[in-house]
């Protein structure tokens, strides 16, 4: 289980090791104490998954605030998305700044996003599956959202505006600027 930074270095690539054989391949997708020892000693308490029907679905940018945030795991299990995360840590030398990773399930990549991040994603093919670990429950007092084109943030999505599909709570979330101090 390969660990890499980012060029946000809280935010990680978690690359699970893959054994092929003739059936196929078998895969160790979370291992607490291997991620433990290379800085993702999380203790994770909930797992959610998603199906979005359309390619072009954007989901995002979304977190919850304290005494509620959580860190998120997240990987794919049917077909791809763009997977972002925007650093929110008001002391942080990236505030402001994203990191975007494609996540898909022929490859099997996962993505560690810290709390003190917005998280996002973008499907990329129809009929796909995101699974992700959070390390508190949800709490929808403390759930904030974020303008997913926010142009202060600049996410380059990989679906033109008028074509993507968001929920209307997304759509009218508010811009950086006017989210105040979250972390
Ligand atoms: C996030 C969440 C939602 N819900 C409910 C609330 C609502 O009725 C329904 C759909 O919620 P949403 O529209 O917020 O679902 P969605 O837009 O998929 O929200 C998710 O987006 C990604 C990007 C994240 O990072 C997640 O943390 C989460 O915010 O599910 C739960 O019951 N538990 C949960 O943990």
């Amino acid at each position: 289980m390969l660990v890499i930074e980012t060029e946000i270095p809280a935010v990680k690539r978690v690359i699970p090791k893959r054994h092929g054989d003739d059936r196929g391949w078998f895969s160790e997708v979370y291992r607490a104490d291997l991620l433990a020892e290379r800085g993702i000693a999380n203790a994770f308490v909930q797992d959610n998954q998603s199906f979005s029907a359309p390619a072009g679905t954007i989901r995002g940018l979304h977190f919850q605030v304290a005494p509620n945030a959580q860190a998120k795991l997240i990987r794919v299990l049917a077909g791809a998305i763009l997977d972002v995360a925007i650093d929110l840590r008001s002391d942080s030398p990236t505030y402001g700044r994203h990191v975007a990773v494609r996540l898909d399930a022929a490859g099997g990549e996962q993505l560690f996003v810290p709390a003190g991040f917005a998280h996002g994603f973008c499907t990329l093919e129809p009929n796909t599956m995101v699974a992700y670990k959070v390390d508190a429950y949800y709490s929808p007092a403390d759930d904030r959202n974020l303008r997913w084109n926010d142009p202060a943030i600049g996410i380059e999505w990989p679906v033109a505006e008028a074509d993507a599909i968001l929920s209307g709570k997304d759509k009218a979330a508010p811009l950086l600027a006017d989210l105040g101090r979250v972390f």
